[in-house]
């Protein structure tokens, strides 16, 4: 809001013109200012030659036989980024992306592989949510596409603050959750200055075996990672005040991998690991990536694996795979070949 004011004072036009353009562009998904009636003339020709709405539309769009849609988007940059559109009987989750590739070269993950091409503005990350053609039916976001949050996060926090405020979209903070590896400066400002629920990856609870995985584990590993986490309240309730408002949840994501991360020491150490942290995990399928010798794990194991988590205090759920027909599932989004062809031209 206040950009919006700095905008148009500079344009020489009354602060007051910030709060309508919030108006028209989170209420009421203008895309032209030609459509902001309530605004002299003079104002929206001043917007239009120095701004555009920023609002781009997919340009490719990829269904799963289970209902899933993947969306490609071009930014303003030309870089193209993927959005994953998951509904489910109750509930209708946008997976949006935060950078073009990935900084942080996970051992999992196909975005890892594509290295890093740039991060996106606040703008693209928002027009994933502003352009979706489902975005009426969305009930909850989560920064789980492309790229580390925690490595853009001036960004990302300018598009949850938009999302948030009443001058935005007006969400709850704690339908929208930020996916990271954990670096350190972004942790603790994200715990500081957002109240949107936060996933961490774990993946091992071992930091010497967490590096194998996760170089990330090498800048800040996750013992550290818990004890910043250890500072802030997460999800308890006031034990005077029964309909105290509930905090930000925390959980953890784990990938179970046969034979590297799926033993019962290792539950005992996630469980060590965790001890008195209001938290829950959730276990999620491999979802296999060429040239790598990590395979998942059967049903069994994975039920087996919560169900010790679940009985030493630990709350474990299985997240279901969702679009991989279409390469849509957790960590197979990538961009690469559209990148490499661009920049060929
Ligand atoms: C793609 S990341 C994006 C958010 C953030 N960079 C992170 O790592 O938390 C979202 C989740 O997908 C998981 N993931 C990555 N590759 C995967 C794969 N091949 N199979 C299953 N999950 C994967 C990550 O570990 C992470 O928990
Ligand atoms: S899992 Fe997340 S942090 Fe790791 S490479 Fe993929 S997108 Fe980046």
């Amino acid at each position: 809001m206040e950009e919006l004011k700095e905008i148009v004072i500079d344009l020489g036009l009354p602060a007051f013109v910030g709060k309508q353009l919030a108006g028209w562009i989170y209420g009421h998904r203008v895309n032209s200012f030609d459509q902001m009636t309530n605004l002299s003339k003079t104002a929206r020709e001043r917007l239009a030659a120095n701004y555009e709405i920023g609002c781009r539309a997919p340009v490719d769009a990829q269904y799963s036989k289970d209902g899933t849609i993947k969306y490609l988007y071009q930014t303003a940059k030309g870089d193209y980024i993927e959005t994953v559109y998951i509904p489910t009987p109750d509930r209708a989750t946008l997976c949006v992306s935060c950078q073009v590739g990935c900084k942080m070269h996970c051992a999992f993950c196909m975005t890892g592989r594509q290295g890093w091409a740039a991060s996106l503005s606040a703008a693209d990350i928002l027009n994933q949510i502003y352009s979706l053609p489902e975005r009426e039916k969305l009930t909850n976001i989560v920064f789980m596409g492309q790229g580390e949050p925690f490595d853009n996060l001036d960004n990302v926090l300018r598009a949850t603050t938009a999302l948030t405020a009443e001058w935005g979209y007006a969400w709850s903070p704690k339908r929208i959750t930020i996916s990271s590896v954990g670096l350190a400066k972004g942790l603790v400002r994200f715990l500081d200055e957002s109240q949107c629920n936060l996933a961490i990856s774990l993946h091992h609870p071992i930091p010497s075996e967490r590096l194998k995985l996760m170089p990330a584990e090498q800048a800040f590993g996750i013992t550290d990672v818990v004890n910043v986490l250890r500072q802030y309240d997460f999800c308890r309730k006031d034990p005077v005040r029964k309909d105290a408002p509930k905090q930000r949840r925390l959980s953890f994501e784990y990938i179970v991998f046969d034979g590297v991360n799926d033993s019962k020491e290792h539950a005992q150490a996630i469980v060590e690991l965790l001890r008195g942290l209001d938290c829950r995990m959730n276990l999620i399928r491999f979802h296999d990536i060429p040239d790598t010798p990590l395979r998942g794990v059967n049903d069994e194991r994975m039920i087996e694996f919560r169900d010790y988590l679940t009985n030493h205090g630990v709350f474990a759920t299985i997240r279901s795979s969702r679009g991989q027909d279409i390469f849509a599932a957790c960590g197979l989004l990538t961009t690469k070949k559209l990148e490499e062809e661009k920049n060929q031209k």
